[in-house]
């Protein structure tokens, strides 16, 4: 029986998790994917990789608590083994402090972490400008591990990965029986969601290993994250901003803001400065259409829009787009491609 072809458009965190779950749950499917970048170029690479995520407006709260604790136990697991340090996800403790006490004082995720609680007085007390905070451990899970680990996992369950940029999604379908995308904010042009924005971060990496645990500010666009190889601060939140080169006002910010929360970062050293676009978008897409191709039915399955929450929701949202593809390939049986 010929293999149903499968391609995964996209080598970030959600294009190799989902590529992996589909080929090591589907043996009957030869999965490929296909990027313009991988490791160490994407945006998943630079990302702190914290896992907290913000609301999706329009999203049921159900289905983002679901994925986020697919993923939240899925690199749980990863940690707890002897694989953690090559895959370079491990846990993280630390703050997330308020100038003002904000409405919803609980995340919806906040049961699914370890320790959620109020910070007490004598903590606050560290951070005299902000009147609220939450402490908590966390997983952080770095790209730039584990991305590799993640290809490595592919190709042992039969993988096959290319290098190159598409532009058309139906020529694609000429040749596979189902597409995947994950292409992040490329999604705008790929697949023509103009409802796709990039969201610029720029951050600092800094030698500073005295550090251990986290600092992240409201609404994150002040962060510190302790990490394996540096760490990671931040950041900026530019919507609508393309730009990729690093902005010395930006570093300066940077500098200012993180050395106000933490005063020791000033007697760090800043090794490098990083840029990423975050695929933002209202609404996070996890959903299928078919493209029609000289009379057969194609899935396209969509998995991009993860905003600032792309390694938090990765896996779980992954097993969703797997699910998707399953279920078309169970009511529309792939026809032979002429
Ligand atoms: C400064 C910063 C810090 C962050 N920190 C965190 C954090 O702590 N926790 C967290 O959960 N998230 C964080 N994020 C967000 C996270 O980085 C993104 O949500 C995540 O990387 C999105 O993953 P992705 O796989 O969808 O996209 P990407 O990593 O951008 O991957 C997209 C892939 O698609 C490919 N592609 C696109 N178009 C095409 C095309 N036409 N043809 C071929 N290939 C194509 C690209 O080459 C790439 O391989 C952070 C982001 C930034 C910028
Ligand atoms: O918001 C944070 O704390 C880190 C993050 O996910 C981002 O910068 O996108």
């Amino acid at each position: 029986m010929q293999r149903v072809k499968v391609l995964v458009v996209g080598a970030g965190v959600v294009g190799l998790s989902t590529a992996v779950c589909i080929a090591e749950t589907l043996p009957h499917c030869s999965v490929t994917v296909v990027a313009e970048k991988f490791s160490p170029d994407t945006t998943s690479d630079g990302a702190a990789g914290i896992l907290l995520a913000t609301e999706f407006p329009d999203i049921p709260l159900e289905r983002q608590r679901r994925w986020f604790k697919e993923s939240f136990d899925h690199l749980l697991a990863i940690a707890d083994s002897p694989q953690a340090g090559e895959a370079g996800v491990y846990l993280s403790s630390g703050y997330h402090i308020f100038k003002d006490v904000p409405c919803d004082k609980k995340p919806y995720w906040a049961d699914l972490v370890f320790g959620f609680r109020n910070m007490t007085d004598q903590e606050m007390k560290r951070f005299p400008n902000h009147k609220f905070g939450q402490a908590f451990t966390t997983l952080k899970c770095e790209c730039l591990s584990y991305l590799p680990w993640l290809e490595k996992r592919f190709r042992a369950a039969g993988g096959q990965i290319l290098h190159e940029k598409v532009t058309d999604v139906h020529k694609l379908a000429l040749n596979y029986d189902a597409i995947i995308n994950c292409s992040g904010v490329g999604s705008r042009f790929l697949v023509h969601d103009e409802k796709v924005y990039p969201v610029r971060g720029q951050m600092l990496k800094v030698n500073a290993p005295w550090l251990k645990n986290f600092i992240r500010d409201g609404d994150g666009k002040t962060y510190i994250y302790p990490g394996m190889r540096y760490v990671s601060i931040g950041g900026t939140r530019q919507a609508g901003d393309w730009r990729m080169e690093v902005d010395k006002e930006d570093s300066e910010g940077i500098l200012e803001r993180c050395g106000r929360l933490e005063p020791s970062l000033r007697a760090g050293q800043v090794t490098g400065e990083w840029v990423g676009l975050r695929p933002g978008r209202a609404n996070l897409r996890v959903e299928r259409e078919y493209l029609p191709v000289r009379g057969r039915q194609v899935p396209l399955v969509h998995n991009y829009g993860h905003g600032g929450c792309g390694v938090t929701l990765s896996w779980g949202t992954a097993l969703d787009a797997l699910d998707l593809l399953r279920q078309s390939l169970y009511e529309k049986p792939p026809l032979a491609r002429l």
